[in-house]
């Protein structure tokens, strides 16, 4: 029997089968190794397993992995060099953003789609609460979508509590697997509950199969939409971080860079302030936008202080 992991917890695992639909709760057979990966879990949700029945009649043994088309992986916060899974075999990963209230920062964005990049997940925003919109947000909201679109990240606006966009939104999530993040209060629960049919229930159902007292709500977890569309909820995720970059390779991770690289003078060029750097002078004339480039010198920053 094959399933998806719907949750995942590190002792134990609850699996949806692909040949019913039913849930199992699973524990693991013998060592995973997840090669050359330094994560504290061996399996996430999105994984895709082999199982075997056990015992009782919703437990289930799982005794192989498939080879996961990629993943997204986050450092734990409090233990150093502790990393973990969050989700894989994504097809698409979306960041809910407001501009008002709260304010989601450049910053915010262009981290998570760098992250999006470095896994090699298409990324969309979805820019929420358009309902408290003025003129002037809308105009504003514009102008932002229109630098992220240039670059080639599809935006949506929305409103979760109205269901303006709402269609829109479920189109793009058919016969996929998309993992949806925010920070807190963007309207990320809103949305996905407008998403799910019957979320209140499929949430009641998996924690049926939490043990007394250990439910938490810090994991990922995996809802069906309809058979094969798949949405994967990251509640009190509020970043995804990038893994380890190399100072060099960020550049790579902005698709408006990315064309330039080869074009600096110096092959190490790391575009601050070096003579014949394409990045600089894209900047200069407006072709790489000031917020990006800045988000970007802030990442260089980042890795700095890492070291
Ligand atoms: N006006 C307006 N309010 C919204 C919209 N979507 C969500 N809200 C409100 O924004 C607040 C936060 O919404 P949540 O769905 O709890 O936000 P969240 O991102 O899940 O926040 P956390 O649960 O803290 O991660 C709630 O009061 C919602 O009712 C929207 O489209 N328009
Ligand atoms: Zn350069």
């Amino acid at each position: 029997m094959t399933g998806i992991v719907i949750k995942s917890t590190g002792s134990w695992y609850l699996v949806r089968s692909l040949q019913g639909g039913q849930l199992y709760k699973c524990r693991l057979r013998g060592k995973f190794k997840n090669k050359g990966l330094k994560v504290s879990n061996p399996l996430a949700v999105g994984d895709e397993v082999t199982m075997e029945l056990e015992g009782g009649e919703h437990q289930a043994v799982i005794t192989e992995i498939k080879p996961r088309r990629n993943y997204i992986i986050r450092k734990s916060t409090h233990k150093a060099h502790h990393a973990h899974i969050v989700a894989s075999n994504l097809d698409v990963a979306y960041l809910v953003v407001t501009l008002v209230s709260p304010r989601t920062s450049f910053g915010f964005i262009d981290r998570f789609l760098v992250t999006a990049e470095a896994y090699q997940i298409p990324a969309t925003l979805l820019f929420n609460k358009i309902d408290l919109y003025d003129e002037e947000a809308l105009a504003y909201m514009n102008q932002v979508m229109g630098l992220y679109e240039r670059i080639g990240y599809p935006c949506l606006p929305l409103s979760a509590q109205t269901g303006e966009g709402l269609p829109e939104v479920q189109k793009l999530l058919t016969g996929k697997t998309s993992l949806f993040t925010g920070h807190s209060g963007v309207g990320k629960s809103t949305l996905v509950n407008a998403l799910v049919p019957d979320l209140a229930i499929k949430t009641q159902e998996i924690s049926s199969f939490s043990d007394k007292g250990v439910h938490t709500t810090t994991f990922a977890e995996m809802f069906e939409v309809e058979p094969g569309t798949y949405l994967i909820d990251t509640p009190g995720i509020k970043e995804l971080g990038v893994v380890e970059m190399k100072k060099e390779e960020i550049g790579h991770y902005f698709p408006e860079m990315r064309a330039l690289l080869n074009k600096c003078r110096f092959n190490n060029c790391i575009h601050i302030n070096e003579p014949g750097c394409a990045v600089q002078e894209a900047v200069k004339k407006g072709k790489i936008a000031l917020p990006r480039y800045e988000s970007y010198l802030s990442l260089l920053q980042d890795e700095d202080s890492h070291r």
